[in-house]
């Protein structure tokens, strides 16, 4: 992560190529967006790549398994690998270590960017949103998928239990460090 900066292949671009990743509510696309337009690259939500059906099995109550992602997470790397030199900003849950490296396969000048939250406090904010088809209900299954980044990964943790200027800030200058 962060503080291994020698296992990092090259510097960061100055457009970078970066995933934000966390649970549903940690805050990706609002976050996501702004640390876009911080950094001067374009934002993609993760949420409208997603098929159809996969929309419809979460709004249904049932959590995604490996088969309904991997289409997905093929679909998130494509759309790094094809951003070139005008870097993106896409949000990805990208909760296990396996669809990381999936990602990385496709595109791997990749760096992820992981909103760490609590769990009551992203339920809280869960429980506020209503204009979203991914129910509060799912979020036990999806802390007990993520799997938290190991060191060998280029990565930037940001805790979320602060307010979105001072997450935005810290996430973009985290992002500049690596
Ligand atoms: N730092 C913050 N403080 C207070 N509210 C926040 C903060 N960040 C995000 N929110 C609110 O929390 C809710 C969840 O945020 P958001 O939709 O960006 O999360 P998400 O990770 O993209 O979720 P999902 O994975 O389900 O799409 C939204 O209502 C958003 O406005
Ligand atoms: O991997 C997953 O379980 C899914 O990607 C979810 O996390 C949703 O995409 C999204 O985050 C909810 O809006």
């Amino acid at each position: 992560m962060s503080d291994t900066p020698s296992e990092s292949p090259s510097p960061t671009r100055r457009h970078p190529h970066v995933v934000v990743m966390g649970v549903s509510g940690a805050g990706k696309s609002t976050i996501g967006a702004l640390v876009a337009a911080s950094l001067g690259v374009p934002f993609v939500d993760g949420d409208s790549l997603h098929p159809l059906t996969n929309v419809e099995k979460m709004a249904a109550g049932h959590p995604l398994d490996d088969d309904d992602r991997w289409p997905w997470l093929r679909t998130v790397g494509a759309a790094l690998a094809s951003a070139g030199d005008g870097g993106l900003v896409i949000a990805c849950s990208a909760l296990r270590r396996s669809y990381r490296d999936a990602i990385r396969e496709e595109a791997p000048e990749t760096v992820f960017l992981h909103l760490h939250g609590e769990r009551d406090v992203l339920a809280h904010r869960l429980e506020g949103r209503s204009d979203h088809f991914m129910p509060a209900s799912l979020l036990d299954s999806q802390f007990a998928t993520l799997e938290e980044l190991q060191d060998d990964e280029r990565a930037v943790v940001v805790d979320v239990d602060a307010e979105v200027p001072a997450i935005v800030d810290a996430a973009v200058e985290g992002i500049g460090a690596l």
